[in-house]
């Protein structure tokens, strides 16, 4: 089966929000929330596409080590496996916007189910919840 790699970040604010972007309509699993990245192209480094996909996405620089691993995602999709490692990120220059026309929300980690995430990235919610905790 055809493995599809994507880099994913969960960045965190400094009131332990956590932010989530909504897939844009006309693209696969459209109103889904998810955490910001993107398809790792032939030859890059897992990094160097993550810190492209948050500037495309977001219009925000991170520094590599400013990256921490953290989890990964691994679900079979009816066209594909996708595994998705996740990195942590509590620093980075600008301010997050979705310059792709898409929503976002900082989210208290208990308030994660509130938003329906794709089916990849369920079991990443107990960690996130075990390392910032409900939040308030
Ligand atoms: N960025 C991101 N992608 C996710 C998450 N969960 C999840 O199943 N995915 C899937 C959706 C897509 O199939 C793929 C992400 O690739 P992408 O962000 O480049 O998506 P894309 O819109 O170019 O992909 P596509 O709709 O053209 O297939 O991984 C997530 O939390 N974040
Ligand atoms: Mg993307």
């Amino acid at each position: 089966m055809k493995l599809v790699l994507v880099a994913a970040a969960a960045l965190v604010d400094a009131d332990g929000r956590v932010l989530l972007t909504e897939r844009p309509a006309g693209k696969s699993l459209a109103g889904l929330w998810e955490f910001p990245g993107g398809k790792v192209e032939p030859g890059e480094r897992l990094e160097d596409c993550l810190i492209r996909e948050l500037d495309e996405e977001l219009g925000i620089t991170v520094q590599e080590p400013c990256l921490a691993p953290l989890s990964f995602a691994s679900h079979t999709y009816e066209a594909f496996q996708l595994l998705m490692p996740l990195w942590i990120c509590r620093r980075w220059e600008g301010q997050a916007r979705g310059r792709e026309g898409q929503r976002l929300a900082w989210v208290k980690p208990g308030a994660l189910r509130d938003y329906p995430m794709p089916p990849a990235d369920e079991p990443l919610i107990p960690v996130l919840l075990d390392l910032l905790g409900p939040g308030r």
